[in-house]
């Protein structure tokens, strides 16, 4: 019997106040489907309210070392109270305890670059007078920040993805309006009381929870939303595109990473980073190894060093320190994974490991013996389950490797430095990692992806190019 009592409830965040709603929605600990907190339902009024007081905020000053100031101040606070976010993030989204600490650590680190790039925001000289007839002008460039920001974000990495588009955002002098996922809002709350506490201006930042589709479409039609900053499926990232008009749109969509292992690789090193990126939070991470071509030559050894890796990942609870691999977000997406695996095997793959459900758990898995037009292999899993296959020349692996919808990262290991080089210039994706798999980042490199994979970057320093306008201003001497 749950005591309702000790779950704590959230209201919206609306100009530095808490606004409590007739309707709320429960937020479940996705390894105990217990209450893990309340939130409030936010209204279309409650939309337009956020976004009135977010582009009211612009007249106020906040200037380039205030924000740095405050940026600073919240990831030190963030750090202080790490223990305390990542709990948050194990029971909201079943993230393994060690992986969420993690997490807490690179959000801090975001906001730390964000800081630092507040205070690098910079226009240039522009030589008009160069072009015949403007030899008395003289010309420079200034950035100046987009307006009221709305922020859309996914379920998988609900700390550290909102503190890439609030940190940026606050930096390049915007407002933001911010929806994170319905099954995720807590730690986004706790972060705006943690923004707060660290000094941002009133107005600055606003956090509406409840419906996703309908808070959307809300901000959506609030013509004095400027521009909208997405991370999560494509079939969403397509609709706000659609319905964006000639606002600005960043879109971090999905993909279905490849890693190719040549066969001059270092075996022992792929296999056990691929093992470990594979598997991350459950395989819930958009970069997340998913297709995996090793060269003919090396295939059987390499899939052994993979399989003897991957029986050593500990499944389990995510609040126990041991556990590398929780739950998924929820019941319905174990289910699905199962379903494609199940499929791939009766198409033809090898199960080598794994391949087993128990509740929303999907035990890591690796299907061998699989063909490039498997569910598994064309569209995005989302879960933890890799798909390996063997080629024979470089040209047929990168041709495999874009035969693809997607665009995001690809990770490659050889100590050919010819093969490096082609696949560099060849293959096309937003980040291609070299001994390394497709899922490392850090975060302050630019990221994001070529074709369904989305348009725009991520990273502050990128981010705040999209976040920013650039005004030339022009003297007639
Ligand atoms: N490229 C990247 O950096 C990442 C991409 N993803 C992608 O996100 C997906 C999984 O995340 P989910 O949270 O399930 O994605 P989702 O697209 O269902 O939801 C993402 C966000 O959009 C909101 N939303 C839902 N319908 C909307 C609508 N009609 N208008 C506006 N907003 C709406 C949701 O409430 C949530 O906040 C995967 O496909 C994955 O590839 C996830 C993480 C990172
Ligand atoms: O795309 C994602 O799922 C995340 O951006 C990957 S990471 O930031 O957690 O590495």
């Amino acid at each position: 019997m749950v005591n309702e009592v000790e779950v704590k409830t959230y209201g919206l965040y609306i100009n530095s106040e808490w606004v409590t709603t007739a309707e709320t929605m429960m937020v479940q600990n996705k390894y105990t489907q217990e209450p893990a907190a309340k939130v409030a339902v936010a209204t279309q009024a409650h939309v337009d309210q956020a976004v009135k007081f977010a582009k009211e905020a612009l007249n106020e000053p906040f200037a380039p070392y205030e924000r740095y100031k405050v940026l600073m101040k919240a990831a030190e606070l963030l750090l202080a109270r790490k223990e305390q976010f990542a709990q948050v993030l194990a029971a909201e989204v079943g993230k393994p305890i060690r992986e969420s600490r993690g997490e807490v650590e690179r959000a801090a680190q975001t906001l730390q670059v964000s800081a630092e790039e507040a205070k690098r925001i910079q226009g240039e000289g522009v030589p008009v007078e160069a072009a015949p007839g403007s030899e008395n002008r003289m010309a420079f460039t200034v950035k100046v920040p987009v307006g009221v920001i709305a922020a859309i974000t996914p379920f998988n990495v609900p700390m550290n993805l909102v503190c890439h588009k609030i940190g940026p955002a606050l930096a390049a002098g915007n407002s933001v309006v911010l929806k994170p996922a319905e099954v995720t809002p807590i730690c986004a709350l706790m972060l705006a009381e943690l923004l707060q506490e660290a000094g941002l201006p009133d107005g600055r930042l606003h956090v509406l929870t409840g419906d996703g589709a309908q808070i959307g479409d809300w901000l959506l039609q609030n013509e004095d939303v400027n521009m909208f900053t997405f991370t999560g499926s494509p079939r969403v990232g397509e609709l706000i595109r659609s319905k964006a008009g000639l606002r600005k749109v960043a879109l971090e969509l999905g993909n279905n990473s490849a890693t190719v292992v040549h066969q001059d690789a270092d075996l022992d090193k792929a296999a056990a980073l691929i093992s470990q990126k594979s598997f991350n939070n459950a395989g819930q991470v958009c970069i997340s190894v998913q297709r995996i071509y090793v060269h003919e030559h090396i295939y059987e050894s390499f899939l052994a060093k993979l399989i003897e890796n991957t029986k050593n990942i500990v499944v389990g609870n995510p609040v126990d320190e041991k556990t590398d691999v929780g739950p998924m977000i929820r019941l319905s997406e174990a289910e699905r994974v199962e379903a494609w695996v199940k499929e791939a095997v009766e198409q033809g793959a090898h199960l080598e490991i794994g391949g087993k459900r128990e509740g929303a758990i999907y035990y890591p898995t690796i299907l061998s013996n699989v063909v490039d037009d498997m569910k598994v292999c064309r569209q995005e899993v989302f879960g933890p389950v890799v798909a390996v296959a063997t080629y024979s020349s470089e040209d047929e692996v990168i041709a495999r490797v874009n035969d693809s919808d997607y665009g995001l990262q690809a990770g490659l290991f050889t100590n050919d430095l010819n093969f490096a080089m082609k696949a560099a210039r060849e293959i096309e994706v937003g980040g291609l990692i070299v001994n390394d798999a497709s899922a490392y980042r850090v975060d302050h490199m630019p990221y994001g992806g070529v074709k369904k994979s989305g348009t725009g970057k991520e990273g502050p320093k990128y981010a705040i190019e999209e976040m920013t306008e650039e005004r030339i201003i022009v003297f007639n001497l």
